[in-house]
């Protein structure tokens, strides 16, 4: 049996003035991934192509082994998807009759499920979606993800604009969620709180590929600011570098357990280190992978 919920082949998708792909990916069982990347970078059109959203050129999208352009409605019932105002088009809809809507489309709609997160999350039932505020249609989103039992999260920014104690609230939830080994997570978002908070892995997009997939614990080790006693060319120059400051004498490293054994053999100490901030390792990545 396949160890992956999501297996992306090829997939790709021209618009006039942006390329998306080709995208190669897996998502392993068990993991939070956290797609990361500048506005525009092609997060939010990724989701699309994966739910046929939007029909890419070329590429397949596997969910469970369902291929999801053959068995659509097999493979989404495995799938909760909250994106941005994906339900604006309902919006003369009340959330109840929204919800009536919605969960004729999934077998395993569990109304007490619903019930229990419609309270807990405070939403009134007879606000018709359009007047809901912009956390509010968030937090509907939300809920319609969860209660059909998916084995596959895939949520574009799903707390921008919630409330903090909302937020808390649903990053539970997804706590919860991941203690099935079953299932897995995609999320897009900008804040660093988030992805520390509830990713595995980051995976960097830039115009309309993913540059690099990194495990965030790892990165965070691993990056590390360095000031030494002096700083000679060999140390500028290796390939552990990522950035050199020559006045106060430092380096910003993405091995710091290497470059330990580097500067040793090299004879140059170092005074201190200091960890680097994810955003700040992120900004690095982003730019070395143009
Ligand atoms: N339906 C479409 N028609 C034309 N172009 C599109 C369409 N959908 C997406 N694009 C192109 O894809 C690009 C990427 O948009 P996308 O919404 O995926 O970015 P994003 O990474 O989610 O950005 P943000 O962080 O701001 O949410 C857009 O700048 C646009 O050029």
């Amino acid at each position: 049996m396949s160890n992956y919920v999501l297996e992306v082949e090829q997939l790709a998708k021209s618009f006039k003035y942006f390329q998306f792909g080709p995208v190669d990916l897996q998502v392993e069982k068990g993991t939070v991934i956290g797609l990361v990347g500048e506005n525009g970078s092609g997060k939010s059109t990724f989701f699309h192509l994966v739910l046929q959203l939007l029909s890419p050129d070329r590429g397949t999208v596997h969910c469970l082994t369902h291929d999801i352009s053959v068995n659509s409605s097999t493979a989404k019932e495995k799938i909760g998807y909250a994106g941005n105002n994906i339900y604006e088009g309902y919006g003369q809809l009340t959330i109840k009759q929204l919800a009536q809507l919605v969960s004729y489309w999934y077998r395993h709609w569990d109304k007490d499920k619903y019930r229990t997160m419609i309270e807990k999350y405070q939403i009134n039932e007879k606000e018709k979606y359009q007047n809901c505020s912009a956390g509010t249609k968030k937090k509907v989103e939300f809920v319609f993800a969860m209660v059909h039992s998916p084995q596959l999260l895939l949520l574009d920014e799903p707390f921008s604009g919630v409330d903090i104690r909302s937020k808390r609230k649903m990053q539970e939830e997804l706590a919860d969620f991941m203690e099935n080994p079953h299932n897995a997570i995609i999320l897009s978002t900008h804040q660093q709180e988030e992805m520390n908070a509830l990713c595995d892995y980051l995976w960097i997009m830039d115009q309309g590929t993913i540059i690099a997939k990194v495990e965030k614990d790892e990165i965070l080790q691993q990056w590390m600011r360095v000031w030494l006693k002096d700083l000679p060319n060999e140390i500028k120059q290796h390939r552990y570098v990522v950035e050199y400051d020559v006045e106060t004498p430092n380096i910003v490293t993405n091995n710091f357990e290497e470059m330990e054994k580097v500067l040793a053999r090299s004879n140059v100490a170092y005074t201190h280190f200091k960890r680097m901030e994810l955003d700040e390792i992120l900004a690095y990545i982003m730019e070395e992978g143009r």
